[in-house]
């Protein structure tokens, strides 16, 4: 088991967060994808106010029907088919929390870090035609810090430098990367990109991890 499976199951123990089975995470998965469209839908739409008034009393009913069956937390992890244990709710990778894109980390072996491709809609639109600022250094921080836990290293961001080199453009096929660098103690050191797909960097980051006393 590496250190990020360590961390989480323990974490997963802790809390008593419940864990969903595969069925029920992949209804729940498909849920999430629709209200990442809906919420695609009510930012481009330009229906008039009644028709908006009476979609948002239907997605009000909706949302009545879930919270009748609502848990005290969010799911923090659950075992895949794969034995493996994912992030189900965290707000970049997670699958069903429909704030996340999501974007999917994958390992890249031989001690090379993590990586992801994914696009971004504008949905996370900062200036015209961009990504926000913001939502970069959201998904770096995940990346970065998967790359810590993946190390078998994982802790708190401590300290997160951001250099915007380029604007990030949305709608078209994006990759970033984040490897650590050097361990130091309870100190994991990280560097990150995202890179658009012209080859360029647009963003580049650098954190500094620490594992908590105890
Ligand atoms: C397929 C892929 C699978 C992947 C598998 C997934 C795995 C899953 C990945 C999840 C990835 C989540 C990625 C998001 C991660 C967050 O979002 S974390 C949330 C944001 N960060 C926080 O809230 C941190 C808040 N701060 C803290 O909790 C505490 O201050 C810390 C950072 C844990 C440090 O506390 P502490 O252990 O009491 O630290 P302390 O003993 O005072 O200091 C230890 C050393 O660190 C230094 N230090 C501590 N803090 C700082 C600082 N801010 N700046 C500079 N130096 C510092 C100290 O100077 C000291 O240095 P030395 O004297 O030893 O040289």
């Amino acid at each position: 088991m590496s250190g990020a499976e360590a961390v989480m199951r323990r974490d997963f123990a802790a809390r008593e967060r419940h864990a969903p089975d595969e069925a029920q995470v992949a209804a729940l998965t498909g849920l999430a994808a629709r209200v990442r469209e809906l919420t695609e839908a009510v930012v481009h739409t330009d229906v008039d106010p009644a028709e908006a008034d009476a979609v948002a009393a239907e997605i009000a009913a909706l949302t009545a029907r879930l919270t009748a069956a609502r848990r005290e937390h969010p799911p923090v992890a659950a075992l895949g088919a794969d034995g493996r244990l994912r992030h189900l709710a965290n707000p970049v990778s997670g699958e069903l929390n429909p704030i996340a894109p999501p974007v999917l980390l994958e390992i890249v072996p031989d001690g090379g870090g993590v990586r992801a491709e994914f696009t971004l809609s504008d949905v996370y639109e900062g200036p015209p035609s961009f990504v926000h600022g913001g939502v970069s250094a959201l998904i770096l921080d995940q990346l970065l810090g998967a790359a810590a836990a993946v190390n078998g290293t994982p802790g708190m961001t401590a300290t997160l430098e951001l250099r915007y080199r380029r604007p990030t453009p949305h709608g078209v096929p994006l990759t970033a990367e984040a490897k650590v660098s050097r361990v130091d103690g309870r100190k994991t050191y990280v560097d990150a990109a995202i890179t658009g797909p012209d080859g360029k960097a647009t963003v580049q980051a650098t954190a500094m991890f620490v594992m908590p006393q105890g």
